[in-house]
């Protein structure tokens, strides 16, 4: 096919174990994330891959599975991008509860209905949270996304929307001046990218749970319509 790109969900992280809402808090990879990074480099050199220039998010646990990859793969000099636009969806005032916090707060009505939408966000994420100044006053966010448009919360929907004008303006750019690219990013945000390679439902991509830490490949045609739509390494 005229291009290809690889894609990979972050290791699982210290609160994907916990089943606690993460989002925009940098938690770090748990020990078996980092097994699953290693795992994913390996699969990729086995395959003989090679890439120019790598785009991750600007959470820790993305780095660090990227790193994990770059080093099994033998290429920890390519140029990295990193991009607030390529974060995990912010969970808004849901970051850092639990199921059982979650359901003990909004109600299991409320969380059906969460879990079942497109475009109905969680609540905003106010000073009482916790995890409010560590995310509002991170420096890593000095280059975007501004004040003004600072999330407090995030749907699918709105997640989407922010992650696409990077697909579209930054990484096809450089996949038609030939770049092979790698994106070690997040659900949320790789299902944005996935949704709009192949023409997905709402529906459809929130029926999509991408597994942690395996890498996948879509071939594309000269129109950057998939020829190849999400193939597995080890498959
Ligand atoms: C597997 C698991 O325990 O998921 C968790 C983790 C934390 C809280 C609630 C749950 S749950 O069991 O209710 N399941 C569960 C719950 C939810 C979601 C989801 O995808 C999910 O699987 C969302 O996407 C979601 C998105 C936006 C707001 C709330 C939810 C939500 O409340």
């Amino acid at each position: 096919a005229k291009y290809q790109i690889v894609m990979v969900r972050h290791g699982e992280s210290e609160w994907n174990k916990l089943n606690k809402f993460c989002g925009w808090h940098d938690a770090e990879l748990s020990e078996q994330g980092v097994k699953e990074a290693h795992a994913a480099g390996k699969a990729l050199k086995d395959a003989s891959f090679k890439f120019d220039v790598a785009h991750t998010s600007v959470l820790t646990r993305a780095h660090k599975t990227l790193f994990a990859i770059l080093e099994e793969i033998d290429q920890k000099d390519i140029p990295i991008y990193k991009t607030w636009r390529l974060n995990e969806r912010h969970y808004g005032g849901l970051t850092g509860l639990n199921k059982a916090e979650t359901a003990l707060k909004h109600g299991e009505e409320q969380v059906k209905i969460w879990r079942r939408s497109f475009d109905v966000p969680p609540p905003p994420m106010d000073e009482s949270n916790p995890h409010y100044k560590e995310i509002v006053e991170d420096p890593r966010y000095a280059d975007g996304p501004s004040k003004s448009e600072f999330p407090m919360f995030e749907s699918l929907k709105l997640t989407i929307e922010r992650t696409l004008p990077y697909w579209n303006d930054v990484i096809v750019p450089q996949m038609k001046k030939g770049e092979k690219i790698l994106i070690a990013a997040h659900g949320n945000s790789l299902r944005g990218i996935v949704k709009h390679l192949d023409g997905m439902s709402d529906e459809a991509i929130m029926g999509l749970n991408l597994p942690t830490g395996i890498p996948f490949v879509y071939e594309l045609d000269v129109d950057f319509k998939p020829v190849v739509s999400m193939k597995f390494l080890g498959d």
